[in-house]
């Protein structure tokens, strides 16, 4: 068993902070919303009231589990990374679906699963996952942590909901979220199982062709995906690749 204290990574035990708000939300031209438009909408937002009550960190949580159920991403017995995992709510998800006993009858399957999240910022532990909060995932050093944590396990999801700061410059913000996908991509390819599978977020724009046929080359098969929690006039998509091809 490797220390986690060795890596400056907890393994979590206790889960405490939400945060419901989430972040400012753009819209399809790039602009921020004013803070009072803001409050309104989260006040009526049925997913923020139902992340409250069913005690996720974020309304996010509402799209991964909405993607999940269409496409049986996470399994009991799983090996998830999730990229931009603050504040929790993926995280969340992940450890719910693949270590939890009420999904599997088999003990062997619980114990096997195991999630890591990364995030710049700070985050509140998560009974279950690995957390490497204040860590950068495009640098090498995390990389590697991430790769010791695994220990030789082949990963069979990798998540990204990595979203750079906002500039509200429409094209550049683009072009910095596609690079987090193809940093999330290269990484992906090295750790991932033949047959694994890899879901990152985006904001549409023109290199978004690039990363799709990038994924095409690895991947079996690449959708766009658009979950109905995900706000229809917010500029994000997921692309979702699946089964990784083999050698
Ligand atoms: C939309 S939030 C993720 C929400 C999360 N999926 C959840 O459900 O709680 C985007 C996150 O990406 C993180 N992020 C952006 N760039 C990053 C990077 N280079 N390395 C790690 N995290 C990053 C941000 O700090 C932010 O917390």
């Amino acid at each position: 068993m490797i220390s986690s204290k060795v890596f400056g990574v907890f393994r979590c035990k206790f889960s405490t902070g939400r945060a419901l708000w989430g972040s400012k939300p753009r819209n399809l031209k790039g602009k921020k919303t004013s803070s009072q438009e803001w409050i309104k909408r989260q006040l009526s937002d049925p997913y923020v009231k139902r992340a409250r009550t069913e005690n996720y960190r974020c309304r996010s949580a509402f799209k991964l589990l909405e993607i999940d159920d269409k496409y049986r991403l996470l399994q009991p017995g799983g090996v998830v990374i999730d990229c931009g995992a603050a504040p929790g709510s993926w995280t969340q998800v992940a450890v719910e679906r693949v270590l939890s006993s009420a999904q599997s009858e088999n003990e062997t399957d619980k114990l096997k699963g195991l999630v890591i999240g990364i995030d710049l910022n700070h985050m509140t532990p998560i009974e279950g996952a690995f957390i490497l909060h204040q860590s950068d995932f495009t640098a090498l050093q995390t990389q590697e942590k991430i790769v010791k944590i695994l220990g030789g396990r082949p990963v069979d999801l990798v998540l990204s909901d990595m979203a750079p700061r906002a500039s509200g410059q429409k094209f550049m913000d683009h072009e910095l979220i596609v690079e987090l996908c193809f940093s999330v991509l290269r990484f992906g390819v090295t750790v991932l199982r033949p047959g694994g599978h890899l879901l990152c977020k985006l904001w549409q724009g023109g290199e978004q062709r690039k990363l799709e046929s990038a994924m095409q080359s690895v991947f079996e098969s690449v959708k766009v995906v658009k979950p109905d929690s995900s706000r229809s006039d917010s500029a994000e998509i997921f692309l979702l690749g699946r089964n990784l091809r083999g050698c």
